[in-house]
């Protein structure tokens, strides 16, 4: 390998693109990042600071941000591409001209594309068609990623040159880089979490105890696993950092977007209000009617999902959610264990004898 500085650049320049931008040039890259808006673009070159999304984090003067893509691609080893998913498509458009094959090409985005419900990398792959492509994807609030709170993540790719240079570029001693080759489980664990963010803040807003959210966050697991294996996940990959991992943060914290969409909606306002107090993405309010609707075409059980939908998109109250999550069929606590046609089996035949 060369001496030369790795060349990263970040699309995007919310408040993850900003973090891992930052901790890149920390460990030595020369770093690009692109956005849209020009009055940032200049506050982060001028101050060093996004005053927009991570207003109190002081960004590697090394970073230059720039609104145009040609100067932040120029030359670019790594491109690392942090953009809601609405707009991924589009921006990995504008972006092709200075792509190429040699280049290592990952999302950071934990969203679904609605025609053919299709994940980021996906994404990248049918845009360029490259084979170097790769997700992040773990528990990784980035207000704490840029207070420097110790934490991890999980590079998921195929292809081991992938793997190595994100961990490379982005491996610090308090951001450490895991790496799995089940790109599709970890990206779907990122996006399926969030539904579940939503469903926990509301609840907490409803005045949930502990064990209320303990099992709410593992019913969710079995359900998001359940899903993810229909769609040819590796289960295991769902005891991990981009499972459980990130699961267990984005349903506990009020840093997470998602979780607080779900709380202002345990406190009454409308699913509108909710986005617009929140003024930054959360791709769970997509993701819940993407997966509800999949779940239904191919026959996955999803009562979570399900409910939460009703809530969001039906008129049905909050409070209803948690009596729903209650009236749910009581099956298999691990299905790779016992399976649920196992429990209705037993049923069934206890029920035989008695008509
Ligand atoms: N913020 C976080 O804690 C984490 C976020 N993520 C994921 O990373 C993705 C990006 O997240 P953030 O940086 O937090 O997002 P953000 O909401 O803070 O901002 C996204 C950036 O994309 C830009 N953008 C939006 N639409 C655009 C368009 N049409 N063209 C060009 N730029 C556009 C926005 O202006 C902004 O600069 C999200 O999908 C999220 O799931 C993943 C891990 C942590
Ligand atoms: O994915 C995240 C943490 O890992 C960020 O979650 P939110 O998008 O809900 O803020």
């Amino acid at each position: 390998m060369s001496d030369e500085p790795m060349r990263v650049a970040v699309l995007g320049g919310g408040s993850f693109g900003t973090a891992l931008a930052s901790i890149a040039a920390d460990n030595g890259a020369r770093v690009r990042q692109w956005l849209r808006d020009p009055d940032l673009a200049a506050q982060i070159n001028r101050e060093h600071r996004n005053g927009r999304y991570l207003p109190d984090y002081a960004i590697n003067p090394a970073v230059v941000a720039s609104t145009v893509m040609a100067e932040v691609l120029e030359g670019a080893d790594l491109v690392l591409v942090a953009i809601p998913s609405k707009a991924f498509r589009d921006v990995v458009r504008q972006a092709r001209p200075w792509l190429h094959a040699g280049q290592i090409l990952v999302s950071t985005t934990k969203g679904i594309q609605e025609e053919g419900f299709k994940l980021m990398s996906r994404i990248l792959e049918e845009e360029t068609g490259f084979p170097h492509i790769g997700v992040i994807s773990g528990p990784n609030l980035a207000t704490e990623i840029a207070q420097k709170q110790l934490t991890a993540t999980v590079i998921a790719s195929d292809d081991p040159e992938t793997r190595t240079r994100v961990q490379t570029a982005l491996g610090c001693d308090y951001f450490r880089v895991y790496a799995s080759n089940d790109r599709y489980g970890v990206e779907l664990g990122g996006a399926l979490k969030n539904i579940y963010a939503i469903a926990a803040g509301m609840a907490a807003a409803l005045g949930m105890g502990e064990n209320t959210r303990s099992m709410l966050m593992t019913r969710a697991l079995a359900e998001m696993s359940r899903f993810a294996v229909d769609q040819g996940a590796n289960p295991m990959t769902f005891l991990g950092l981009a499972g459980v991992g990130d699961l267990i943060v984005t349903c506990s914290s009020s840093l997470s977007r998602n979780y607080r969409v779900g709380q202002a909606l345990g406190e009454g306002s409308t699913l509108d209000e909710a986005v617009e107090a929140l003024g930054q993405v959360a791709e769970g309010v997509n993701t819940v009617r993407l997966v509800r609707d999949k779940a239904r075409e191919d026959g996955v059980y999803m009562p979570l999902a399900e409910g939460l939908y009703q809530v969001l998109f039906e008129g049905v109250p909050a409070q209803e959610m948690a009596r729903m999550l209650m009236l749910g069929e009581q099956s298999s606590d691990v299905e790779f264990i016992l399976s649920r046609e196992d429990v209705r089996q037993a049923h069934r035949d206890d029920e035989g004898p008695h008509g």
